[in-house]
């Protein structure tokens, strides 16, 4: 799992590195610059067209001389414009400087005329995690001569004039690929940046993630490969107990929908036996359409305790007698999930969020998360609110949308890494419940529940989104869990 770090500790991360590697910072500079050299020859492997490469005064520019090198010699056509005399230059850079085959073009910025083309490439390596104030005089001028050319644009390791944990301030470099160095920075996770940002891409440059654990700092990003291990395993003896009998909440008239969803996904998550407790009216809707689910009566409501999951709240409407609902928490004593109008009834009643079994998890999107927590004035407050709010009702707390974070009650938080805009469609996140309900109602732990639940999920919407795209609904992504299993190699 890969630590998130912030932009100042970077330093002391690479250089505490060298010094245990014995190695010298330009070594890991030509790490960073191969691993980019690799990644850019298997995503642009035909390139027609010149590399432009913009490299500001400091070491994401000695990155940048780097790649002029390596990409040189490889037989494309380079040119490399600077901003600073080479004296100015950090140490690293004018080493590579220094090194540069005489086929690359150097030129000042203030002599280049921007005649670039749409084939062309432009690399930005103005500044990396070190920039300290927003960008002016030529940085500002040839980032917005450059955001106005139509061509292919890749920022190495961060948009320069972005800084790497706050939101921008002033104007930035807009990429359609960011492709950044060991760990995803921060800022690169927030909304507010998406337009700069383009496709986000980690390569690793050779530091070990256990090493890069020594400075972390509570936010982890999980991967396909960090997965498998939050997994149980079955044997070939297990049963339909051992996979769990969930009970969902929620389906009002016109909104039974959100329960075929919900109850089907925690179907298709491995769940052995769904109870759905549904309005009298609707009942034959979901008994038709999804067959293997069973509708709860006044037995079960009776016998809460014995399932091994709740899921509460899709399309359950605002009209549910509150009495009812505040029952059902202070009668389950285990964690349960809370999602949709779930929400929206604790947030009209806040008081009730004490009666929340403690390690439950609540799947708020961005709005159900201002209706709970209050207005945020960016994304970086926002998940700071997210993580109080965890650490205050000792819930998970799994925020939806780009980059799912997933705030512990322990004031940890998890950054997702599936998943794509094609979900942002009616029933996705009704999905999600059922998933991770399911996942809990199969013996896993809640923060276990709520990554596997999260990745799978996104994993499922690339899945679908292969052949539909834009075309794709949340039944889609139901039908690819079942795929994401496989793909992932659980049993
Ligand atoms: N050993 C290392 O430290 C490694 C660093 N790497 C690269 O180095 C980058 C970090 O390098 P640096 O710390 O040199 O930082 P930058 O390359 O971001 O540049 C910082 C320099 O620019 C100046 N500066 C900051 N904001 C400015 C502004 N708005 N206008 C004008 N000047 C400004 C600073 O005073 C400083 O001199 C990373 O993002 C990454 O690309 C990689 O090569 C991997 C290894
Ligand atoms: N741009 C995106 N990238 C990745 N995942 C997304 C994106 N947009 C939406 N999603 C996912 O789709 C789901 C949408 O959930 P939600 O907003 O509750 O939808 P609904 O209420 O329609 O069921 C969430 O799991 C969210 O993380
Ligand atoms: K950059």
């Amino acid at each position: 799992m890969l630590s998130i770090i912030s932009g100042d500790k970077v330093k002391l991360l690479d250089a505490a590195f060298i010094k245990a590697r014995q190695m010298r910072s330009l070594d890991l500079m030509e790490n960073a610059a191969k691993a980019f050299f690799v990644w850019f020859e298997r995503m642009f492997s035909a390139i027609q067209g010149e590399i432009f490469i913009f490299s500001g005064p400091g070491n994401n520019g000695g990155d940048g001389v780097a790649i002029a090198r390596l990409l040189a010699e490889s037989g494309k056509s380079v040119k490399l414009i600077f901003f600073q005399d080479k004296e100015q230059c950090s140490p690293d850079y004018q080493a590579n400087f220094e090194r540069l085959p005489s086929k690359v073009k150097v030129l000042s910025v203030l002599d280049f005329d921007f005649q670039i083309t749409e084939n062309d490439f432009v690399l930005d390596c103005i500044f990396g995690v070190g920039i300290n104030r927003p960008i002016e005089g030529v940085y500002l001028e040839a980032v917005n001569k450059l955001n106005h050319i139509s061509c292919h644009k890749i920022s190495v390791d961060i948009p320069s004039g972005i800084p790497s944990d706050n939101i921008l301030q002033g104007e930035a470099f807009k990429a359609e690929h960011t492709l950044t160095f060991q760990f995803p920075k921060f800022s690169l996770l927030f909304p507010e940046h998406a337009e700069y940002t383009g496709r986000i891409h980690v390569v690793d440059i050779g530091i070990p993630d256990e090493f890069i654990l020594n400075f972390n700092e509570g936010k982890f990003f999980l991967r396909r490969e960090d997965i498998s291990r939050f997994h149980k395993k079955f044997h070939a003896f297990s049963h339909k107990g051992d996979f769990g009998r969930i009970m969902l909440f929620g389906g009002s008239v016109g909104k039974v929908g959100a329960m075929v969803l919900s109850s089907k996904a925690a179907l298709r998550t491995g769940s052995g036996l769904v109870h759905v407790q549904i309005a009298e009216s609707e009942r034959a809707i979901i008994q038709t359409a999804v067959p293997e689910v069973m509708v709860a009566g006044a037995q079960e409501i009776k016998k809460l305790k014995s399932f091994d999951a709740l899921g509460i709240g899709p399309g359950w409407g605002t009209e549910v007698d509150l009495a009812f609902y505040c029952s059902l928490l202070k009668r389950y004593h285990k964690p349960l999930v809370i999602d949709a109008d779930g929400l929206n009834l604790l947030a009209k009643k806040p008081e009730n969020l004490k009666y929340v079994p403690k390690g439950s998890v609540l799947t708020p999107h961005l709005k159900e998360f201002q209706r709970l927590a209050g207005e945020a004035k960016d994304h970086k407050e926002r998940l700071e609110k997210a993580r109080s709010f965890a650490r205050e009702h000792g819930v998970y707390l799994v925020l939806k949308g780009a980059f799912t974070s997933i705030s512990t009650p322990q004031g940890e938080q998890f950054f997702n890494s599936s998943g794509n805009q094609y979900m942002a469609t009616a029933g996705s996140g009704d999905v999600l419940t059922g998933m991770i309900t399911s996942f809990l109602g199969q013996g896993y732990p809640p923060l276990n529940a709520a990554i596997c639940g999260v990745f799978h999920h996104g994993l499922a919407g690339e899945m679908a989104a292969l052949k539909k795209r834009r075309g794709v609904i949340a039944s889609d992504i139901i039908e690819c869990v079942p795929g994401t299993f496989v793909e992932l190699n659980i049993e």
